[in-house]
């Protein structure tokens, strides 16, 4: 082990296109997505046959199947199989939570190299069969003879085989993420316009950045798809300004406003798979690979959406980066504004923007965040500049190494330079960390 903490080097990273649900990934698993990503990651910084000191990734949605998936990822990979790996699972934070867990790896010096990454697939999702059916089917396999088998096999009754499905509902409060999103944009102040603004902006920077060549090393074709294909070149505010709300609806009529969320300016459910290449100075110089960027810092935050303390009104689910930052700024000696770019996962268009909101607000600030002032507002043109999860797509575990290998590669095309990232995710999780070159 190493006495002080080695700098962690982001090499580069690589995924597979993202693609919209039940579409051209219908019948890809979890693994296929995460070996694939690892492959192509494998392929572009020669890792053929190479131990990785760990690798870590996981999945929001797993099957039965899926106990083991990075493990059986890797063994499936081209890499050399003795490499450790495990699950790690964060929600949407999932992919940075598991670059930090190498990343911390590298830096106290247990290992020199590691993967991080994460996979999904709505259209893959698994059905659980009922607590009814399951309990029966238990019983049936450990039954002694035949008949007692049909003996079980007769109490099954037509409810029982009502499959259950994941929900995208928070367990405690019944209400999916973008209603949950919808009461803290009203809350903030966030308007329809705004919303659909960011989410145009998301689609035009994701195209002229395939335009430019930016992603061609970060994205490896895969089943044929060549690009995200959630990404529509064509949208605009005008288009976007006439879909019809999808979130909030009985919030705003309970508070006689309009809502405001719709499939527009809201990520689409999506698969797709990404993977991040992590390891020290030394390592990436005996390997001759060039470094991109530096993991810096990092900081997880959560915050009670159910309750509220202190009089005040619970803190909206997706509000977590909004604590977890200030941390990270104060550690750091750094202000807001001290970052050539912001990468704030867009699960939805009014997420961000109540984030940049609530930074802004002199009494969120103060009376939430605890701060003695507003941490004021960010330089827009630094935001997400070669698009996001709205245009990209968000399978939930594989966006934050999507993230973080194309902030890296914006660094190294910059030559030098500070970032930040923020990713927001279910059960009131907020995942940031500071990306330098
Ligand atoms: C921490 C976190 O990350 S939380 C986030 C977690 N993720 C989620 O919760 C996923 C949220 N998303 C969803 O549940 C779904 O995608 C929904 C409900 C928003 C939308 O689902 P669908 O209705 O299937 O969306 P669909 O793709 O059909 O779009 C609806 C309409 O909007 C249109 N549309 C969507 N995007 C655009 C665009 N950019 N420009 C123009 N029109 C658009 C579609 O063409 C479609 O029009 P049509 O009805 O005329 O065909």
């Amino acid at each position: 082990m190493t006495t002080s903490p080695r700098k962690v080097a982001i090499v580069g990273g690589n995924r597979i296109p993202f693609a919209r649900s039940n579409g051209k990934y219908a019948d890809a698993s979890n693994q296929d997505m995460l070996t694939a990503a690892i492959d192509g990651l494998a392929s572009r910084y020669n890792l053929q046959g190479k131990r990785m000191g760990m690798v870590a990734a996981g999945a929001v949605l797993k099957h039965a199947r899926d106990f083991n998936l990075t493990r059986e990822s890797v063994v499936g990979s081209v890499l050399d199989s003795s490499s450790p790996a495990y699950d790690v699972q964060q929600a949407c934070g999932t992919g940075l939570a598991t670059a930090i867990q190498v990343a911390d790896a590298i830096a106290v010096g247990r290992i020199d190299a590691g993967i991080a990454g994460g996979t999904d697939t709505t259209s893959d999702a698994p059905l659980a069969v009922n607590d009814d059916l399951r309990k029966i089917l238990i019983k049936v396999t450990s039954a002694k003879s035949t008949v007692d088998r049909l003996r079980l096999l007769g109490d099954i009754r037509p409810q029982s085989l009502v499959p259950e499905q994941p929900q995208n509902a928070e367990p405690r409060t019944g209400l999916s993420m973008g209603e949950h999103a919808a009461i803290t944009a009203r809350e903030l102040g966030v308007t329809r316009e705004a919303q659909d603004a960011l989410a145009a902006a998301s689609h035009h920077n994701l195209a002229a950045s395939y335009e430019s060549g930016f992603q061609d090393d970060l994205v490896t074709p895969f089943l044929g798809v060549p690009r995200d294909d959630n990404m529509r070149p064509d949208s605009s505010e005008e288009k976007l300004g006439k879909l019809k709300p999808v979130f909030g609806k009985r919030d705003a009529e309970a508070h006689g406003t309009e809502a405001t969320m719709t499939a527009g300016n809201s990520t689409p459910l999506t698969d797709g798979a990404s993977a991040v290449l992590l390891a020290s100075e030394a390592w990436a110089e005996e390997n001759k690979l060039p470094v991109r960027a530096y993991l810096v810092d990092s900081e997880t935050a959560a915050v009670d959406f159910i309750h509220g303390h202190d009089g005040r009104t619970p803190d909206g689910l997706l509000m977590a980066p909004t604590y977890a930052v200030p941390r990270l700024l104060e550690r750091n000696g750094l202000t807001l504004q001290d970052f050539d770019y912001y990468e704030i996962h867009e699960a939805f268009a009014s997420q961000v923007l109540a984030t940049l909101a609530a930074w802004e607000s002199e009494e969120y600030c103060t009376e939430r965040l605890g701060l003695d002032s507003a941490l004021g507002s960010i330089d827009r043109s630094k935001l997400n500049v070669h698009g996001s999860s709205l245009a990209a797509g968000h399978p939930f575990a594989a966006t934050g190494a999507r993230i973080l290998a194309a902030t890296a590669k914006l660094l190294e095309e910059k030559g030098s330079g500070r970032a930040l990232i923020s990713i927001c995710a279910a059960g009131g999780q907020g995942v940031t960390a500071i990306v330098e070159r």
